[in-house]
């Protein structure tokens, strides 16, 4: 299969709204080569990124993302080249320059990886791609990733307000449900504290690397990942049902909440960006559903949410 890879070169201070517009298109990996970034992990001297050499800081990153050449690649980057024009629009001493290029899928697929360090989300989990060397301390949870052609690292917001969401909530033997798990981060997140984890993804790539993380983090037995459409194929009702999608699809799922989420519990929905979220909280509480806890970080919301009593 052929992807198209579209390299953004914008001012760092954009970065994160650019990569957020890949994000928006549902682009899996998309990477931001910051050489501040760069230049902060071999500071903290935690990590040996040595092999780096001399990092430039230009001021400027290039964000890459990855559209699957098919019959949505023009309508994608129709969408896409509207939502940098309205950048430029409200910030029009950005640098921005684009350039698209057809890229084999084995290559890009390894691509990215001199961008995806070690990192710690919440207190107690490291992340760690698969082909790093970490020197754990005694009290992290180890989550080993290969995110191949899949969405989750961790490093985005949406994925790290879910990491430490869940390590608040999540008790031993609990059983969850993960919708859109793209790499696998948040079930194996979800497992590892304990609990009993289906994993649902309607993209067959994303289910494939999903089981190989659930295989290398050793889970097998507390998870079982398959395809699907949001809660379809679930039998039964969870004790914490969370969604890392875009805002659209939650509102499409909160309906199905009753069938699939047990009367005390509780649905994490992620991937809202900012401005949405008046909408799936009125979503929410349309179907019987309160807000417990909203939490933002650059630009993205996560809504924890339970039954309202009366509704029950
Ligand atoms: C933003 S990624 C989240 C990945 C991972 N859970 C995380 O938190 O990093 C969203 C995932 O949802 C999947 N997805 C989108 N629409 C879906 C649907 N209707 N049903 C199931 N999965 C869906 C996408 O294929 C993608 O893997």
């Amino acid at each position: 299969m052929n992807w198209r890879e579209i390299a953004v070169t914008v001012s760092s201070v954009g970065e994160e709204a650019v990569a957020d517009l890949f994000y928006q298109l549902g682009c899996p990996g998309v990477s931001v080569e910051d050489p501040e970034l760069l230049q902060s992990y071999v500071e903290s001297g935690n990590w040996d990124y040595h092999d780096f050499g001399e990092i430039a800081l230009t001021g400027t990153s290039v964000v890459k993302g990855y559209i699957c050449e098919d019959h949505e690649l023009q309508p994608k980057l129709r969408q896409l080249d509207e939502g940098l024009k309205e950048l430029l629009q409200r910030f029009p001493e950005w640098v921005l320059q684009v350039k698209g290029l057809t890229v084999q899928e084995e290559d890009w697929a390894t691509s990215w990886k001199a961008y995806f360090k070690p990192v710690r989300i919440g207190r107690h989990f490291l992340i760690k791609p698969s082909w790093e060397e970490v020197t754990p301390l005694p009290e992290d949870i180890i989550l080993e990733l290969d995110p191949g052609m899949a969405f989750g690292t961790g490093t985005h917001a949406t994925t790290s307000l879910c990491l430490e969401t869940l390590e608040e909530t999540v008790k031993p033997d609990m059983r969850i449900f993960d919708l859109g798990t793209g790499s696998g981060i948040l079930a194996i997140a979800a497992a590892k504290l304990g609990a009993q984890v289906e994993a649902i993804d309607l993209d067959s790539v994303a289910v494939k690397v999903a089981q190989e993380n659930v295989e290398l983090n050793q889970v097998a037995d507390r998870i079982s990942v398959r395809q699907g459409d949001l809660g379809t194929v679930l039998q039964g009702q969870a004790d914490l049902v969370v969604a890392n999608i875009i805002a659209d699809v939650i509102l499409m799922l909160i309906p199905d909440l009753k069938r699939i989420m047990k009367e005390d519990g509780e649905f994490l929905a992620s991937g809202i960006i900012g401005h949405r979220s008046s909408d799936v909280e009125a979503g929410l509480g349309e179907h019987g559903l309160e807000v417990l806890e909203k939490k933002e970080d650059s630009g993205w919301v996560l809504l924890r949410a339970r039954w309202q009593r009366a509704s029950l």
